[in-house]
């Protein structure tokens, strides 16, 4: 009865559908303004709170138990989100993915049952070198996920953009996506290497997270 009634509920969301048609075509889709600029002011506004009272730490490579601190390969500091505890901020973050993973799997069948996001400042001169998120030891990683919170006044010049390695016809191609407020990337964690260029200007803000399989 319960199904019965999901079917007919079931709308179809023409935004979901194009990251759907995107992944499937390039493993990557990029959606601005997934975000609007008042909830990324408040998203970035929760961010700032936190990191000016030194909850962030150090990111470190490897997975939870076994940490690296490394800075050549990556120079950002995180700190975890805990939707249990979610604040205002957080909570306008989680409704639009939780959105999302809802018509993945209902769509797709995607068995997303668990997900993980941080947020991340760079600061000035920093960078994260080309990686493949299930370098992490997670091969439970399904689909990244980042957001960035900078404000309207970030420009190309500032550096800082995510550079995806696509396959183009068996080439290698290099897609650099500026990190502008609202944009919204999402790409395949175990197939698309990428990097974060150094943050020439600036601070550079995001939430960057992993949809997960069991
Ligand atoms: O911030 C970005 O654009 C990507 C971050 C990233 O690749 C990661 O945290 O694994
Ligand atoms: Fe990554």
């Amino acid at each position: 009865m319960k199904e019965l009634f999901d079917q007919v509920e079931f709308v179809e969301n023409p935004l979901y559908e194009s990251i759907i048609e995107d992944l499937l075509q390039r493993k990557y889709s990029v959606i601005d303004n997934f975000y609007s600029a008042e909830e990324v002011e408040v998203l970035r506004n929760g961010l700032l709170a936190k990191y000016e009272e030194d909850q962030f730490k150090k990111s470190a490579i490897g997975n939870k138990t076994n940490e690296l601190v490394e800075k050549e390969i990556r120079g950002d500091f995180i700190l975890w989100l805990n939707e249990a505890e979610a604040g205002t901020a957080e909570n306008v973050f989680f409704n639009r993915v939780n959105n999302l993973v809802d018509y993945l799997n209902k769509t797709c069948f995607m068995g997303i049952l668990h997900k993980e996001f941080h947020y991340a400042v760079y600061p000035e001169g920093t960078f994260y070198k080309r990686h493949l998120d299930t370098f992490q030891n997670d091969g439970r990683r399904k689909l990244s996920v980042v957001c960035y919170l900078n404000d309207e006044t970030w420009l190309e010049e500032n550096g800082g953009e995510l550079t995806i390695y696509v396959d183009e016809n068996g080439e290698e191609k290099a897609v650099d996506l500026y990190p502008f407020p609202g944009r919204v990337v999402i790409f395949e964690s175990q197939e698309l290497e990428h990097e974060v260029q150094r943050v020439k200007h600036s601070k550079r803000f995001s939430i960057t997270g992993w949809l997960k399989t069991r």
